[in-house]
Protein backbone atom coordinates (compact mmCIF):
# COMPACT_ATOMS: atom_id res chain seq x y z
CA UNK A 1 0.00 0.00 0.00
CA UNK A 2 2.70 2.51 1.32
CA UNK A 3 5.97 1.85 0.55
CA UNK A 4 8.75 4.40 1.56
CA UNK A 5 12.50 4.12 0.77
CA UNK A 6 15.36 5.57 1.95
CA UNK A 7 13.26 8.73 2.87
CA UNK A 8 15.39 11.74 3.71
CA UNK A 9 13.46 15.06 4.92
CA UNK A 10 14.06 18.45 7.03
CA UNK A 11 13.67 21.83 7.76
CA UNK A 12 16.34 24.66 6.48
CA UNK A 13 19.51 23.19 5.98
CA UNK A 14 18.79 20.53 8.68
CA UNK A 15 18.09 16.86 8.30
CA UNK A 16 15.42 15.28 10.58
CA UNK A 17 14.58 12.23 8.50
CA UNK A 18 17.68 10.17 7.62
CA UNK A 19 17.08 7.35 5.79
CA UNK A 20 13.13 6.45 6.58
CA UNK A 21 12.18 2.94 5.46
CA UNK A 22 8.77 1.92 6.29
CA UNK A 23 5.90 -0.31 5.08
CA UNK A 24 2.22 0.00 5.47
CA UNK A 25 0.57 -3.04 4.73
CA UNK A 26 -3.42 -2.42 2.87
CA UNK A 27 -6.05 -2.64 5.28
CA UNK A 28 -3.36 -2.34 8.74
CA UNK A 29 -3.34 0.07 11.38
CA UNK A 30 0.10 0.80 11.48
CA UNK A 31 1.40 2.80 14.23
CA UNK A 32 5.17 5.07 14.39
CA UNK A 33 5.64 5.81 17.91
CA UNK A 34 9.21 7.49 19.76
CA UNK A 35 10.15 10.42 21.76
CA UNK A 36 9.74 13.60 21.38
CA UNK A 37 11.43 15.19 18.06
CA UNK A 38 12.10 12.00 16.53
CA UNK A 39 10.29 13.16 13.65
CA UNK A 40 7.36 10.97 13.48
CA UNK A 41 5.32 14.22 12.27
CA UNK A 42 7.80 15.06 9.73
CA UNK A 43 6.94 11.42 8.35
CA UNK A 44 3.29 11.95 7.92
CA UNK A 45 3.88 15.73 6.48
CA UNK A 46 6.23 14.65 4.05
CA UNK A 47 3.70 11.57 2.46
CA UNK A 48 0.77 13.94 2.80
CA UNK A 49 3.06 16.40 0.71
CA UNK A 50 3.65 19.68 3.13
CA UNK A 51 7.03 18.59 3.14
CA UNK A 52 9.21 18.13 -0.10
CA UNK A 53 11.92 15.21 0.91
CA UNK A 54 15.67 16.12 -0.07
CA UNK A 55 15.26 11.68 -1.18
CA UNK A 56 13.95 8.61 -1.23
CA UNK A 57 10.88 6.61 -2.31
CA UNK A 58 7.22 7.20 -1.46
CA UNK A 59 5.03 4.84 -3.12
CA UNK A 60 1.10 4.75 -2.82
CA UNK A 61 -0.12 1.65 -5.07
CA UNK A 62 2.90 1.89 -6.53
CA UNK A 63 2.71 5.29 -7.71
CA UNK A 64 5.29 7.85 -6.84
CA UNK A 65 4.40 10.59 -5.04
CA UNK A 66 7.64 11.75 -3.30
CA UNK A 67 7.98 15.67 -3.57
CA UNK A 68 4.59 15.96 -5.33
CA UNK A 69 1.56 18.19 -4.38
CA UNK A 70 -0.80 18.03 -1.36
CA UNK A 71 -3.44 17.89 -4.38
CA UNK A 72 -1.64 14.71 -5.89
CA UNK A 73 -1.49 13.00 -2.53
CA UNK A 74 -5.38 13.39 -2.50
CA UNK A 75 -5.58 12.76 -5.69
CA UNK A 76 -3.70 9.11 -4.87
CA UNK A 77 -6.40 8.44 -2.04
CA UNK A 78 -4.09 9.58 0.96
CA UNK A 79 -6.08 12.16 3.39
CA UNK A 80 -4.46 13.53 6.71
CA UNK A 81 -6.59 14.69 9.53
CA UNK A 82 -4.08 17.51 10.74
CA UNK A 83 -2.70 17.57 14.27
CA UNK A 84 -4.61 20.64 15.66
CA UNK A 85 -8.59 21.09 16.40
CA UNK A 86 -9.19 21.85 12.31
CA UNK A 87 -13.23 21.98 12.72
CA UNK A 88 -15.25 25.54 12.31
CA UNK A 89 -16.59 26.19 15.63
CA UNK A 90 -19.50 27.62 14.89
CA UNK A 91 -20.89 25.96 12.08
CA UNK A 92 -23.03 22.63 12.79
CA UNK A 93 -21.50 18.59 12.65
CA UNK A 94 -23.03 18.09 9.55
CA UNK A 95 -21.91 21.18 7.52
CA UNK A 96 -18.35 20.48 8.88
CA UNK A 97 -18.01 16.94 7.46
CA UNK A 98 -20.23 17.87 4.13
CA UNK A 99 -17.14 20.29 3.65
CA UNK A 100 -14.81 17.71 3.47
CA UNK A 101 -16.23 16.32 0.28
CA UNK A 102 -16.48 19.56 -1.36
CA UNK A 103 -12.98 19.21 -3.33
CA UNK A 104 -14.35 15.95 -4.94
CA UNK A 105 -18.63 15.59 -4.77
CA UNK A 106 -20.32 18.61 -6.31
CA UNK A 107 -23.94 17.39 -5.98
CA UNK A 108 -25.06 18.02 -2.78
CA UNK A 109 -27.55 14.85 -2.70
CA UNK A 110 -24.28 12.38 -3.02
CA UNK A 111 -22.40 14.12 -0.10
CA UNK A 112 -25.59 13.48 2.20
CA UNK A 113 -25.89 9.74 1.06
CA UNK A 114 -21.94 9.75 1.78
CA UNK A 115 -23.09 11.93 5.10
CA UNK A 116 -25.78 9.17 6.24
CA UNK A 117 -23.33 6.21 5.67
CA UNK A 118 -21.04 7.52 7.27
CA UNK A 119 -23.29 8.33 10.60
CA UNK A 120 -23.49 4.42 10.53
CA UNK A 121 -19.85 4.35 11.60
CA UNK A 122 -19.22 7.44 13.97
CA UNK A 123 -22.76 7.92 15.60
CA UNK A 124 -22.05 11.39 16.94
CA UNK A 125 -22.96 12.29 13.23
CA UNK A 126 -26.60 10.69 13.79
CA UNK A 127 -26.97 12.05 17.28
CA UNK A 128 -25.98 15.80 16.66
CA UNK A 129 -25.94 16.80 13.55
CA UNK A 130 -27.56 19.98 14.54
CA UNK A 131 -24.82 20.69 17.12
CA UNK A 132 -22.81 23.93 16.61
CA UNK A 133 -19.24 21.99 16.70
CA UNK A 134 -17.45 24.39 19.10
CA UNK A 135 -19.92 22.15 21.84
CA UNK A 136 -18.72 18.94 21.17
CA UNK A 137 -15.98 17.60 23.91
CA UNK A 138 -12.39 17.01 22.24
CA UNK A 139 -13.05 13.43 21.73
CA UNK A 140 -16.25 14.14 19.80
CA UNK A 141 -14.99 16.99 17.81
CA UNK A 142 -11.92 14.52 16.68
CA UNK A 143 -14.28 12.38 15.70
CA UNK A 144 -16.16 14.55 13.39
CA UNK A 145 -12.40 15.31 12.22
CA UNK A 146 -12.29 11.30 11.02
CA UNK A 147 -15.30 11.44 9.71
CA UNK A 148 -15.17 14.50 7.45
CA UNK A 149 -11.50 12.90 6.43
CA UNK A 150 -14.20 9.80 4.82
CA UNK A 151 -16.12 12.21 2.95
CA UNK A 152 -13.18 11.28 0.52
CA UNK A 153 -13.44 7.30 0.45
CA UNK A 154 -9.87 7.72 1.15
CA UNK A 155 -7.44 4.52 0.57
CA UNK A 156 -5.10 5.80 3.09
CA UNK A 157 -5.78 8.14 6.45
CA UNK A 158 -3.05 9.43 8.15
CA UNK A 159 -3.82 10.70 11.47
CA UNK A 160 -1.02 13.28 13.50
CA UNK A 161 -1.46 12.34 17.49
CA UNK A 162 -5.12 11.63 17.56
CA UNK A 163 -5.09 11.85 21.66
CA UNK A 164 -2.79 14.72 21.76
CA UNK A 165 -4.71 17.23 24.51
CA UNK A 166 -7.70 15.29 25.28
CA UNK A 167 -8.52 13.98 28.82
CA UNK A 168 -8.09 10.03 29.75
CA UNK A 169 -11.63 9.79 29.45
CA UNK A 170 -11.65 10.50 25.42
CA UNK A 171 -9.40 8.09 24.89
CA UNK A 172 -12.58 5.38 24.39
CA UNK A 173 -13.87 7.54 21.78
CA UNK A 174 -10.65 7.68 20.01
CA UNK A 175 -10.16 4.07 19.64
CA UNK A 176 -13.28 3.61 19.04
CA UNK A 177 -13.08 6.32 15.78
CA UNK A 178 -9.93 5.25 14.77
CA UNK A 179 -11.48 1.36 14.20
CA UNK A 180 -14.37 2.82 12.59
CA UNK A 181 -12.08 4.56 9.79
CA UNK A 182 -10.87 1.12 9.88
CA UNK A 183 -13.86 -0.54 9.23
CA UNK A 184 -14.77 1.94 7.19
CA UNK A 185 -12.34 0.63 4.61
CA UNK A 186 -9.25 2.51 5.71
CA UNK A 187 -5.94 2.41 5.84
CA UNK A 188 -4.60 3.90 8.71
CA UNK A 189 -1.32 4.93 9.19
CA UNK A 190 -1.22 7.01 12.93
CA UNK A 191 1.45 8.73 14.85
CA UNK A 192 1.22 8.54 18.41
CA UNK A 193 2.73 10.22 21.98
CA UNK A 194 0.32 7.70 23.63
CA UNK A 195 2.59 4.82 23.37
CA UNK A 196 0.19 2.00 25.50
CA UNK A 197 -2.36 3.94 23.49
CA UNK A 198 -0.85 3.45 19.92
CA UNK A 199 0.68 -0.06 20.28
CA UNK A 200 -2.96 -1.86 21.77
CA UNK A 201 -4.45 -0.46 18.57
CA UNK A 202 -2.34 -0.70 15.58
CA UNK A 203 -2.01 -4.31 14.54
CA UNK A 204 1.98 -3.20 13.07
CA UNK A 205 4.39 -0.26 14.77
CA UNK A 206 7.35 1.07 13.76
CA UNK A 207 9.61 3.13 16.23
CA UNK A 208 11.59 6.29 15.55
CA UNK A 209 14.39 7.89 17.33
CA UNK A 210 16.04 10.64 15.79
CA UNK A 211 15.12 10.34 12.37
CA UNK A 212 15.87 6.48 11.73
CA UNK A 213 13.27 3.18 12.11
CA UNK A 214 15.07 1.24 15.17
CA UNK A 215 12.60 -1.20 15.37
CA UNK A 216 9.87 -2.67 13.27
CA UNK A 217 6.98 -5.49 13.77
CA UNK A 218 3.92 -6.20 14.66
CA UNK A 219 2.73 -4.13 17.47
CA UNK A 220 2.54 -7.19 19.81
CA UNK A 221 6.00 -7.77 19.14
CA UNK A 222 7.31 -3.90 19.88
CA UNK A 223 5.24 -4.12 22.91
CA UNK A 224 7.19 -7.15 24.43
CA UNK A 225 10.43 -5.85 22.95
CA UNK A 226 12.95 -5.86 26.03
CA UNK A 227 14.96 -2.65 24.29
CA UNK A 228 11.72 -0.14 23.80
CA UNK A 229 12.25 1.73 26.75
CA UNK A 230 16.09 2.28 26.14
CA UNK A 231 14.82 4.08 23.08
CA UNK A 232 12.42 5.91 25.41
CA UNK A 233 14.12 6.65 27.93
CA UNK A 234 18.22 5.57 27.39
CA UNK A 235 19.84 2.94 28.83
CA UNK A 236 19.77 4.49 32.50
CA UNK A 237 16.53 3.63 33.09
CA UNK A 238 16.97 -0.14 32.08
CA UNK A 239 14.59 -2.14 34.50
CA UNK A 240 11.71 0.22 34.39
CA UNK A 241 8.30 -1.11 32.82
CA UNK A 242 8.85 -0.87 28.97
CA UNK A 243 5.83 0.94 28.51
CA UNK A 244 5.38 3.86 29.94
CA UNK A 245 2.33 5.20 31.76
N1 LIG B 1 8.38 23.63 10.49
C1 LIG B 1 9.52 23.31 11.13
N2 LIG B 1 10.63 24.07 11.00
C2 LIG B 1 11.78 23.74 11.62
N3 LIG B 1 11.94 22.65 12.41
C3 LIG B 1 10.87 21.85 12.56
C4 LIG B 1 9.61 22.13 11.95
N4 LIG B 1 8.74 21.16 12.29
C5 LIG B 1 9.42 20.30 13.10
N5 LIG B 1 10.70 20.72 13.26
C6 LIG B 1 11.73 20.04 14.04
O1 LIG B 1 11.90 18.74 13.52
C7 LIG B 1 12.14 17.81 14.56
C8 LIG B 1 11.17 16.66 14.43
O2 LIG B 1 9.85 17.17 14.61
P1 LIG B 1 8.57 16.23 14.52
O3 LIG B 1 7.40 17.09 14.85
O4 LIG B 1 8.56 15.47 13.25
O5 LIG B 1 8.87 15.21 15.71
P2 LIG B 1 7.91 14.22 16.45
O6 LIG B 1 8.63 12.92 16.54
O7 LIG B 1 6.57 14.21 15.80
O8 LIG B 1 7.87 14.87 17.88
P3 LIG B 1 6.69 15.16 18.90
O9 LIG B 1 6.34 13.83 19.45
O10 LIG B 1 7.36 16.04 19.90
O11 LIG B 1 5.59 15.81 18.12
C9 LIG B 1 12.03 18.57 15.85
O12 LIG B 1 13.33 18.88 16.29
C10 LIG B 1 11.29 19.83 15.47
O13 LIG B 1 11.68 20.92 16.28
Amino acid sequence: MIHIEGLWAGYGGLDILRGVDLLVEQGSITCIVGPNGAGKSTVLKTISGLLRPRRGSIAVDGAELAGTSPATVLRAGVVQVPQKNALFAKLTVRDNVLMGGYIHRKRRKDLERRYDQLAGQFPILGERPDAPAGSLSGGQRRTVEFARAMMLEPKVVLLDEPTLGLDPLSLATIRDSVRALHSGGATVLMVEQNVRFGLALADRATVLSAGRVVLTGTAAQIRDEPDLMDVFFGAARRGEPAIPE
